[in-house]
């Protein structure tokens, strides 16, 4: 492809994830995979390309573009690299004209940047948030504790504080080395690591993992029980939650019970485990605002309303989740966002809620926030996260 054909290619998908964000629809990574899927005579060379101009013109943009070419147009404008992509060719779009209209530049929607603000989340922080992540990988003790030797290759580095993880650049192709495929190692970001830490999990504990989705933090836990105990997890997505037992096997994992929950009747599907559990850990369903590195047209998607929505989810999840932990046992509740009102206002709603029970500091990592910790891109390395442990009176 031409550079010209390039940066039109660019547009084109750009219009379809601005559509796609405005109605709900496909995520990016999904709509790139289809739209090369129709167009095999595109080279791996020239999706990279494509990609690498389509994931830089959504970090770019706060607010949703008006289009994909006022999107390119923007990036454009700061890169005279890619200005000359709009070159008029057969396969390329029109000239810039002058005065054209492009996206601005910026890091998130306005009403999301005010609520950054009254979370405390500064402007270099804010910008943080999209920048690119590396990536993030956990050796599965329970095929041995050293990173595979056949990475060695691909230059791991070592993550202060977690001797499990090691990081490699972004991008790397994890997915089809024979390590990966032999259960050794599971990709899973160092701060994503660290909140699961919270739980302190040890072998023989039962523990409820009560919003599992495909079993990140599920794989993370039976690892540290050395596959010893119990661990049921739980989730309304039927998709996701199949998605476990499969990954299970291959990371040599026998002790998980998946349940699928129905929403808004979880408590009569986890009535056989009322007070019996060591450990409840909510990875509750969030505005993801701490992942923005990693599917930045996630904040092109969120609406008040949508907040307000999980806000109240994760208020009933805390709820549901409080009777099944047994009298001095705990309860780890973990969101991937940064705002106060989905992270620390909750833990604090909770305590005034629950007479009795106590906040206790959950992992070493991050800074204090409200009962728990938060993790961010600019202070950690990590994604963005809040976590904080609270523990049932005896
Ligand atoms: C942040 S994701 C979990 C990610 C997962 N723990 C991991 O580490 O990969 C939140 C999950 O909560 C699930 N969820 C939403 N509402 C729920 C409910 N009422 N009960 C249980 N799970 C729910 C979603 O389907 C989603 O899989």
């Amino acid at each position: 492809m031409t550079p010209g054909a390039r940066v039109q290619a660019a547009i084109e998908l750009l219009d379809r994830i601005i559509a796609a964000a405005r109605e709900s629809g496909a995520a990016a990574d999904t709509l790139i995979a289809r739209y090369f899927a129709e167009r095999r005579y595109a080279g791996s060379k020239d999706r990279r390309a494509v990609r690498e101009l389509v994931y830089a013109a959504i970090r770019r943009a706060g607010e949703v573009p008006e289009s994909g070419r006022a999107a390119m147009v923007g990036l454009a404008r700061d890169d005279a690299t890619i200005a000359i992509g709009f070159d008029g060719s057969a396969h390329g779009p029109a000239p810039i004209v002058g005065d054209e209209p492009a996206a601005k530049a910026g890091t998130a929607p306005a009403w999301i940047g005010k609520r950054f603000k009254a979370s405390d989340i500064d402007p270099a922080e804010a910008a943080a948030l999209v920048s690119r992540a590396p990536l993030d990988l956990r050796v599965n003790r329970l095929k041995g504790r050293d990173p595979p030797a056949a990475l060695g290759d691909l230059g791991p580095e070592p993550i202060e504080g977690l001797p499990d993880a090691f990081r490699l650049p972004s991008g790397t192709a994890i997915e089809v080395t024979d390590a990966f495929r032999a259960g050794q190692i599971e990709v899973q970001d160092a701060g994503s690591q660290m909140v699961t830490l919270a739980a302190q999990a040890e072998p023989g504990m039962a523990v409820i993992d009560l919003c599992a989705g495909a079993g990140g933090k599920t794989l993370a836990l039976a690892a540290a029980m050395d596959n010893r105990g119990a661990i049921l997890a739980t989730d309304t997505d039927r998709g996701r939650l199949s998605r476990l037992a499969p990954r299970a096997d291959r990371a040599g994992v026998s002790i998980v019970e998946t349940r699928l929950l129905d929403p808004n009747r979880e408590d009569a599907a986890l009535a056989d485990w009322a007070g019996r559990a060591d450990v409840v850990l909510i990875d509750a369903p969030c505005s993801g605002t701490g992942t923005w590195r990693r599917n930045p047209e996630a904040r092109w998607r969120l609406t008040p309303a949508r907040i307000d929505r999980l806000v109240a989810t994760q208020k009933r999840l805390l709820d549901v989740a409080a009777p099944l932990v047994k009298p001095g046992g705990a309860l780890v509740y973990i969101v991937c966002s940064l705002l106060d009102e989905e992270g620390a206002g909750q833990a604090v709603r909770f305590l005034a809620d629950h007479s009795h029970w106590t906040a206790e500091q959950p992992i070493p990592f991050g800074r204090e926030r409200g009962p728990g910790r938060r993790l961010t891109p600019l202070h950690d390395a990590t994604d963005g996260f809040f976590v904080a442990r609270l523990i049932r009176p005896c």
